[in-house]
């Protein structure tokens, strides 16, 4: 498991620790990982050329101390000061004394436009620029000097490694205030932040690496990330005495006479994710037997279907009244129910909150901000907050789709992140295609907020299969829903493999 706490969580064991080492040990260490990083990243250090973007606080300190670790392997290091009264006066001593320079961006230092100016054209002409404005320290969005420079990086060519965090990156949350540091790297200290895990601030950090300083937050993660071997712990597994019940059936509620392809793809996750049995209610049932001759079709009320052991309900209901019974009917079992997409639209909070089974929502931004009554770039701008509000508004587990996909459960645990997917699953249908995947999962008696991170897990990773485009989040070509329900196969076997 990945796991990231929050500032408070990394503060106080930041303290625990400070207390027992020499002063300036940790931030030694946090130097020693940043100047490794920049060494790999420039390829050669002697004869490059490195800026440091040196706030007022210690994340300052950590790219002064860095800085001076490459002069000293020959690199021309040039310190722009945004502060300068106020940088690291350790560090920014040890800096001179191994040969390297500052610039004072504002203050007295020749002027503020002059010396702004000279420092933008170092930043244009370096070769690594190294992000040190604002660490967990960093309040609101960046003030306007360092918003700037956070430009002038960008712009750049060089390479831009980060200090903890890319600056302008809500650390606890990953929202994104005005301008942000874009980092080609980031070199975070102790342990993730879930700013560095969750979008949009995971887009900013690029590459994350860890560098133990040796703290050990205490308690419970802010947010945390399954990883191969937890999802392979967690996948079900059938046993020699398995029947299709104790497999799991899959009750799906999905289709209609407009749209009975969202039917046939949500079938189509479950039965290729390990079911026992896909029951089938709905307008799609011809479409669907056609398709998948081993999916049970029923007429009448799902709660008449037979024994299920989850249910989906939701995919391309359409909005009419249908589709409030149906989801009532549904949401009336005593077993788990995950609600997507149209079905969304039928929810009353006190209905889902009076279950006794499990509720898995699985809602993407526009879905999500629509139940919240928020307008969709609140959700996009603030995930964790969004998702971490409907599991507790509704009591429910609830699935946040998107580039990252979050999963709350309503009593507080930390926040899963799923980041296997790829730019090519933004395609029609294959939402479908992961509620029957977490369907059958429930069904087969993972707790809802297992089956939401394992299925979102392995519809990343099925998509990316399917797109031939390795493990890179961007590779590959153009998915098709039902090649990633086909995928999802392979997948499994990939993890357990
Ligand atoms: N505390 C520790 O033991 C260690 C801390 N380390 C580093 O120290 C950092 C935390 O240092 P600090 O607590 O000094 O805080 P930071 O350096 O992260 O930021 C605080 C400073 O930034 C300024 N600032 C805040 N918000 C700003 C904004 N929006 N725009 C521009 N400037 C802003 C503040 O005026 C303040 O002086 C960590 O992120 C890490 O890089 C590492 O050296 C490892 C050890
Ligand atoms: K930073």
């Amino acid at each position: 498991m990945r796991t990231a706490y929050g500032v408070d969580e990394v503060r106080a064991a930041e303290r625990d620790l400070m207390a027992r080492l020499p002063e300036g040990a940790l931030m030694q260490r946090a130097a020693a990982g940043l100047a490794a990083a920049s060494a790999e990243l420039l390829g050669r250090v002697y004869g490059s050329r490195v800026v440091l973007l040196v706030g007022s606080g210690d994340n300052g300190g950590d790219a002064l101390y860095a800085g001076a670790r490459l002069a000293r392997r020959g690199a021309g290091v040039t310190a722009v000061l945004l502060a300068p009264g106020r940088a690291h006066g350790h560090g920014l001593s040890a800096l001179r004394k191994a040969g390297g320079a500052a610039l004072e961006a504002e203050g007295s230092g020749g002027g503020t436009e002059l010396g702004a100016e000279a420092a933008l054209r170092a930043v244009a002409r370096a070769d690594l620029v190294l992000d040190g404005i604002v660490g967990i320290g960093g309040k609101g969005g960046l003030r306007p000097l360092a918003a700037r420079f956070a430009r002038a990086a960008r712009e750049s060519e060089a390479a831009v490694l980060a200090v903890d965090l890319p600056s302008g990156v809500e650390a606890d949350s990953g929202e994104v205030r005005g301008e942000a540091v874009r980092a080609d790297a980031t070199v975070t200290f102790g342990a993730y932040k879930p700013g560095l895990l969750v979008d949009p601030g995971r887009e900013y950090a690029g590459v994350v690496r860890l560098v133990p300083i040796g703290i050990e937050p205490a308690g419970a993660p802010a947010v945390e990330a399954l990883q191969f071997a937890d999802v392979a712990r967690l996948l079900p597994r059938p046993g020699a005495e398995s029947d299709k019940y104790r497999r799991g059936v899959v009750g799906i509620a999905a289709g209609s006479a407009q749209y009975p392809g969202a039917g046939v793809l949500a079938v189509a996750g479950a039965v290729r994710s390990g079911a026992g049995a896909v029951r089938y209610v709905g307008a799609a049932a011809g479409e669907v037997i056609a398709r998948f001759p081993e999916a049970l079709v029923h007429e009448g009320p799902p709660s008449h279907a037979g024994r299920v052991q989850a249910w989906v309900v939701g995919p391309g209901l359409g909005s009419g009244q249908d589709g409030g019974r149906l989801v009532a009917d549904v949401l009336g079992t005593d077993v788990p129910v995950l609600v997507d997409a149209e079905g969304l639209r039928h929810l009353e909070p006190s209905v889902v909150r009076a279950r006794t089974a499990p509720t898995l929502l699985t809602p993407h931004a526009g879905e999500a901000a629509a139940l919240l009554g928020v307008p969709r770039e609140e959700v996009e701008s603030a995930r964790l907050a969004s998702v971490r509000g409907l599991a507790a508004a509704y009591g429910a587990t609830v699935l946040l789709k998107g580039a990252t996909t979050l999963v709350a459960a309503p009593a507080g645990a930390p926040v899963r992140v799923n980041s296997t997917g790829t730019a090519w699953l933004a395609t029609a249908g294959s939402g479908d295609v992961l509620s029957g995947l977490a369907g059958a999962l429930l069904a087969a008696g993972l707790l809802s907020g297992d089956a939401g991170a394992v299925a979102a897990y392995l519809h990343g990773l099925a998509a990316r299969g399917a797109s031939g485009g390795g493990r890179g989040a961007s590779g590959g070509g153009p998915v098709a829903a039902q090649d990633v329900a086909a995928a999802i196969p392979g997948a499994w076997r990939e993890v357990l493999g």
